[in-house]
């Protein structure tokens, strides 16, 4: 949460003119409701479900997209799995505790898991999911660091790979 995958992934698919779908907005717009609002009404087993769901139909999409996950999709249901099928390239966009805290500080109203917390909790959160969510994260079949970098250092990072 908060590496930039949304803002990354947005500006890859401008510069090589793949259609950009984010997986959050996705499921925003199915649901007809804010993922804050999922979170609330249906709680996060449910969104999980929304999310495993939602991917699968992106992934059966005919043609080519780039999509920016959210932070959790690749720690739920199979989609790990999915992220390593033949026809997926996955990128892990790896950011460091700091950098994490001081983009996600900024911008915490939209991010249910982290909306109440205070400054302390939110470094205790991210460290701790960043340390549970890894084994999941680290099976990417690429990795990026986006520390330092600006937007587009990293996507132009991800051309090369790409290449
Ligand atoms: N160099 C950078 N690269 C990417 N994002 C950056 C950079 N510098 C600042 N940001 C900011 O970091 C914030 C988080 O980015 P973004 O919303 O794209 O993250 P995300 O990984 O999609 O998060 P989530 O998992 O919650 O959807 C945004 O406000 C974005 O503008
Ligand atoms: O890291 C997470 O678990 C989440 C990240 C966001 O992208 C959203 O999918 C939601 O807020 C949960
Ligand atoms: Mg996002």
């Amino acid at each position: 949460m908060g590496c930039g995958k949304s803002t990354i992934a947005k500006t890859l698919a401008k510069i090589n003119g793949q259609p950009f779908v984010d997986l959050d907005t996705y499921i925003e717009k199915k649901a007809g409701l804010t993922i804050n609002a999922i979170f609330e009404q249906h709680g996060e087993i449910k969104f999980r479900k929304m999310e495993h769901e939602a991917f699968v139909e992106l992934l059966d999409a005919p043609g080519q997209m780039i999509i920016g996950l959210g932070g959790g999709t690749p720690c739920y249901a199979n989609n790990h799995e999915l992220l390593n099928r033949d026809d997926v390239v996955s990128i892990y966009l790896k950011a460091s505790i700091e950098t994490l805290f001081n983009r996600l500080v900024v911008n915490k109203s939209k991010r249910p898991l982290i909306a109440n917390k205070n400054e302390e909790e939110m470094k205790e959160f991210i460290a701790v999911h960043l340390f549970e969510r890894s084994y999941y994260y680290n099976q990417a079949q690429h990795k990026v660091t986006v520390d330092d970098k600006t937007v587009d250092q990293t996507v132009l990072d991800i051309v090369a790979i790409l290449a």
